[in-house]
């Protein structure tokens, strides 16, 4: 089969300076031993996040200069809502400034205290806002999502038994809303099949409670069921999507990563009366419905944005380049969440530092092995990130202990990939030289943006 390249040419570049060892010595000693501390000035490839990090087009740049910032009644605005309305199918859209606003307003209206909240898997900024409005989160995704080394089509399906126990236990009417995510993050950028968001949505309507998305990388979701769910082969991910979305009555939505775009997100819904609280409330916190945190011009790219996401050519190479690092680390032995998700790969620091306690905190010294050994940038995602358990104080202890190697959409090459195989190989033949941490500060919520951390 003939090979093929990215679907796009570039035409801007942004030049890539690396530090020499030294200098990344200190630049991490500065940054107390947490990625998210070090300046991107010091970073050589950036695989932190893909949210935010990604992309734009020609036709996005230019749409920039369309901006209409109108305080009221902007015509970026509703050229925003036609989109999401065309492309995801809701009736009612309201502009937020990034995933977390919408999650702010969607918690605060539905979720009260003494309420329980089901998920496929934890999100941080997620159930922070489930939580600060008296909620409690719970998982109800399958036990193998849970589990690094097990390969399955769709990791991020919901357990229908888990949550049918749940609404048995305390009743549909202290569950305000189904949280499904698409892809889940938190367990390697696992897909949910489209079957089990047709079974969770028929449960939920049985017992009138509402399905909302965090449609936040939803489009990777929706290629997963073209490639890998009986029936999808040949349909194209457009029309995927626009069925996914069929299944929820609405979503919270972070414009960063699928909309390709550098801020936005949005909420939205098939419910009126839903939608006229959320016009009320977004004005408190992310301005006018026609704005909501985004200035014009942010809102004309994200407009665009969307209608590229879902381009086939686009999203099948976004997919195969984060596969393609996977493949090589595969090959190299090196562990590595299975199977290789949307947006990352995710290093099982546990297999990769068997010689470190959860609490020497394996993933974050990994990822700060990984930027002195070559200045690329990754995340923790393990027991740091999962914060301490809100009743009892102690740390929650994730199953899952990683590092996330992520990778922004459009902007690296593979090329890039290769560098970043190198430098994770050459670590794992010298893993036993990795030491743990310590954390020395701890900040008292969403801990892992802000901690700082020495080596033992
Ligand atoms: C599935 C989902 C997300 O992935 C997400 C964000 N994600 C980020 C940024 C980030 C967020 C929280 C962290 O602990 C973190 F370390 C990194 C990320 O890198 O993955 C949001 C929130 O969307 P906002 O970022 O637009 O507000 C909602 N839902």
């Amino acid at each position: 089969e003939r090979r093929t390249a990215e679907p796009y040419k570039i035409k801007t570049v942004e030049p890539l300076a690396m530090l020499d060892e030294n200098e990344r010595k200190e630049a991490l000693e500065k940054a107390g031993y947490n990625t998210f501390l070090l300046n991107s000035q010091d970073v050589y490839i950036d695989l932190l996040t893909d949210s935010g990090t990604n992309a734009m087009s020609d036709k996005q740049w230019s749409a920039l200069m369309m901006g209409d910032e109108a305080y009221a009644g902007s015509k970026s605005w509703y050229k925003l809502e036609e989109a999401v309305r065309e492309i995801y199918g809701y009736k009612y859209v309201l502009p937020t400034h990034q995933g977390r606003g919408a999650e702010n307003l969607l918690s605060q209206m539905k979720v009260n205290p003494g309420d329980y909240v089901p998920g496929n898997m934890y999100f941080t900024t997620t159930r922070a806002h489930q939580e600060m409005n008296g909620g409690t989160f719970v998982d109800v995704i399958i036990d193998e999502a849970h589990d690094s080394q097990v390969e399955l089509d769709f990791k991020g399906n919901v357990d229908l038994d888990k949550l049918k126990r749940l609404i048995d236990e305390v009743g549909a009417d202290k569950i305000p809303y189904v949280c499904l995510a698409v892809t889940v993050n938190m367990a390697g950028g696992q897909p949910v099949s489209m079957k089990n968001m047709r079974d969770v949505y028929e449960l939920c309507q049985q017992h009138g409670i509402d399905v909302m998305y965090d449609a936040t990388r939803c489009v990777e979701n929706a290629y997963f069921i073209q490639e890998r769910e009986a029936g999808y082969a040949d349909v194209p991910v457009k029309k995927i999507l626009k069925e996914m979305f069929s299944y929820s009555d609405g979503c919270t939505m972070s414009g960063k990563k699928d909309c390709l775009v550098n801020i936005g997100g949005f909420l939205a819904m098939n419910d009126e009366d839903l939608y006229t609280r959320s016009r009320e409330l977004v004005v408190v916190y992310e301005g006018m419905p026609t704005y909501g945190g985004m200035a014009g011009r942010d809102m004309e790219a994200m407009a665009q944005g969307i209608y590229e996401s879902v381009d086939d050519n686009y999203i099948k190479h976004r997919i195969h380049q984060v596969r393609y690092l996977g493949d090589q680390l595969i090959e190299a032995g090196i562990p590595i969440v299975r199977p290789v998700g949307g947006h990352a790969i995710f290093l099982d620091a546990r297999e990769f530092l068997p010689h470190l306690e959860q609490e020497q905190f394996a993933s974050q010294a990994l990822a700060a092995a990984l930027y002195l050994d070559s200045g690329v940038r990754s995340m923790e995602r393990g027991i740091v990130s999962a914060g301490r358990n809100k009743e009892t104080g102690e740390h929650n202890r994730p199953k899952l202990e990683m590092v996330r190697l992520t990778i922004p959409r459009r902007v690296y090459t593979d090329n890039h990939m290769d560098v970043v195989a190198d430098s994770v190989i050459s670590l794992y033949e010298k893993r036993d030289q990795i030491q743990g941490l310590k954390m020395d500060y701890e900040p008292p919520t969403l801990r892992f943006f802000n901690a700082r951390f020495s080596p033992l």
